[in-house]
């Protein structure tokens, strides 16, 4: 059903002369669409990854948007989670609570974290069954909307990294995850980048976003942004589209094995 529906778009690029300013724009950028969302429909999904972004958008912390966004209508979730205990240093909940989410005022009803109790036992398929749950039951709810007709949940944000395989959510080359277009979040018990459990959404959710935010910096994953922007789609995010938007926010370390800046 899903590749008949995945969304398109071009894939653009920002390149920002240093982290800073990258993190600066991811800020005002998300900004932005929580206006934009929270003004159309009344709610604003944001869906979140792992690794050093979340450091990123603690900018948000900044009075000015500590005092005009609508934190109230903010729903969260993660593309990919890491299958531990939700206060395990290596949760990706964990890591953005602590870094962001605890000091805005989320609801914490708002916050979508896997199911605790699979997370404990490091249950990942029940974690992903269980997400997949989750996300059907807020599609019900009108609080994530559908991509088009086709009942695949469409978020308004996406916000992700890159790994330097070319990794994207917990889609790695060469597993069979990345081809997974029969559910909405799938389950890794082998992932390359430890810890080894994970949930992730999978390839068709991840492309109905209506905004994807792809966030890479510093020189490690230069050659991996160079084959992505080659269309190498051995690379899971070369894959990466979007309804409205697929933006790649780089900084210049990250852009400077690209043949044309
Ligand atoms: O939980 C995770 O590991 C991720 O969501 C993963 O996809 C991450 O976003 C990239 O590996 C980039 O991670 P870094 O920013 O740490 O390089």
């Amino acid at each position: 059903m899903a590749s008949s529906i995945l969304a398109k778009t071009e894939r653009k690029k920002i390149v920002f002369p240093t982290k800073k300013e990258l993190s600066e724009a991811m800020a005002e950028y998300t900004a932005k669409l929580s206006a934009k969302f929270c003004k159309k429909r009344g709610y604003f999904t944001v869906v979140l990854s792992g690794g050093d972004l979340i450091s990123w958008l603690s900018e948000l912390l900044k009075p000015k948007y500590q005092e005009s966004i609508e934190w109230s209508k903010w729903h969260i979730f993660w593309v990919d989670e890491r299958v531990v205990p939700l206060d395990h240093k290596d949760s990706n909940y964990k890591l953005a609570l602590d870094g962001f989410l605890y000091k805005v005022p989320i609801p914490i009803a708002n916050i979508n974290a896997i199911d605790q109790d699979c997370a404990a036992l490091g249950d990942a398929k029940c974690a992903a069954q269980l997400y997949e749950e989750c996300l059907k039951r807020l599609v019900n709810r009108n609080i994530i909307r559908t991509y088009k007709s086709s009942g695949f949940p469409q978020f308004d944000l996406q916000i992700l990294g890159m790994g330097l395989d070319g990794h994207m959510a917990s889609l790695f080359p060469e597993h069979y995850q990345i081809k997974d277009k029969a559910n909405l979040v799938t389950y890794i018990t082998d992932s390359p980048k430890p810890p080894s459990k994970r949930i992730t959404f999978t390839l068709p959710v991840i492309n109905c976003a209506s905004y994807n935010l792809m966030a890479v910096c510093d020189e490690a994953p230069a050659d991996a942004v160079a084959e992505v922007f080659n269309d190498n789609f051995n690379y899971p995010a070369a894959r990466l589209t979007a309804d409205e938007e697929a933006i790649w926010f780089l900084d210049q370390a990250a852009a400077s094995k690209l043949s044309s800046q």
